[in-house]
């Protein structure tokens, strides 16, 4: 395939809204452009209300687009048959915020992994319970996790759950919409590291969705910046990062920085200041974009 495997060209959607009892419209993406190439992560990052679940949801067929398109390994994907974007549903996964909501509460996490696979597909019961068994390991869940259920699991094991439900298809691509924002600080850079294992382990690419601009740093290749639905920065994390060209993203950084003594003599040092998270893990591809640029 040549191109990148997700295209959005000049995405535009709106809303139907109500200000002070009045019919109006909520633009909520204004003309986004974007792409993803195969086994790299484009993080989306800005504030709540900046448009990032929209552009996720537009890419899943949750939300249509009001004008522009969006393109998967070349095909259009912005107004699918329910037929084909059910078919698409195998290469594009999906892990959201809350693991609370996201599993079904009187499925085992057996029945959660397991049926859409053997639908998916089509394999028999014995190969796809391997399989299962085999994406529980992965996530780091014991295997005695097929027969229980999701309120049988803490927050940080059900998003493992929630991760395992989207790899166990074999995705392509898989728009990760806050997937630690619900989660406790200290199991956050626990998934985000599973995150960043299992795209090493199997290649495949994500759309990274946050406000938090130091997690989109850690776990991105590129980073896009939106405010109010458009687009102000992209390019490389590092770049982004450490040179950031609008005052917007200038600002998100200096959100992230911990407050520090005033009189503290390395504070003129950034590089000395130290973020929430650590660095990326050495040899992950995350860390290659940390490194450069
Ligand atoms: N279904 C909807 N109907 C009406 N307005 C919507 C709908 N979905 C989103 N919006 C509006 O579109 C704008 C962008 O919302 P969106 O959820 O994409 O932002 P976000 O950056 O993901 O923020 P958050 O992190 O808070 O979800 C907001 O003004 C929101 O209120």
């Amino acid at each position: 395939m040549t191109g990148p495997l997700l295209d959005i060209r000049d995405l535009r959607v709106r809303f139907p809204g109500r200000v002070r009892g009045r019919r109006t419209v909520v633009t909520a993406v204004d003309g986004v452009s974007l792409s993803v190439d195969e086994g790299e992560t484009l993080g989306l990052v800005g504030e709540s209300g900046s448009g990032k679940s929209t552009i996720g949801n537009a890419v899943l067929g949750l939300v249509r687009p009001t004008s522009g398109s969006v393109w998967f390994r070349g095909e259009n994907i912005s107004r699918l048959p329910p037929g084909r974007r059910r078919e698409l549903g195998r290469v594009i996964q999906v892990v959201f915020q809350d693991p609370y909501s996201s599993l079904n509460p009187s499925r085992t996490i057996g029945q959660t992994l397991g049926e859409p696979l053997r639908h998916a597909h089509r394999l028999p019961r014995r190969v796809a319970d391997a399989r299962v068994r085999d994406m529980l390991r992965q996530v780091g869940l014991p295997a005695d996790a097929v027969g229980r259920y999701p309120a049988e699991f803490s927050g940080g094991q059900r998003q493992r759950i929630a991760i395992a439900r989207a790899f166990v298809l074999e995705p392509r691509l898989v728009v990760c919409d806050e997937p630690t924002s619900a989660l406790d600080l200290s199991v956050q850079a626990q998934i985000l590291n599973l995150l960043l294992d299992l795209q090493r382990e199997h290649g495949m690419s994500y759309l990274f969705i946050s406000h938090d601009i130091d997690v989109v740093r850690h776990m991105s290749h590129r980073i896009a910046v939106l405010l109010g639905g458009r687009l102000v920065e992209q390019g490389r994390a590092a770049t982004v990062t450490r040179t950031p060209r609008h005052p917007y993203t200038r600002s998100l950084l200096g959100a992230v920085l911990p407050v520090v003594d005033p009189g503290d003599p390395t504070v003129a040092n950034p590089e000395t200041v130290r973020t929430t998270l650590p660095p990326p893990a050495p040899g992950t591809v995350a860390d290659a974009a940390w490194g450069s640029g």
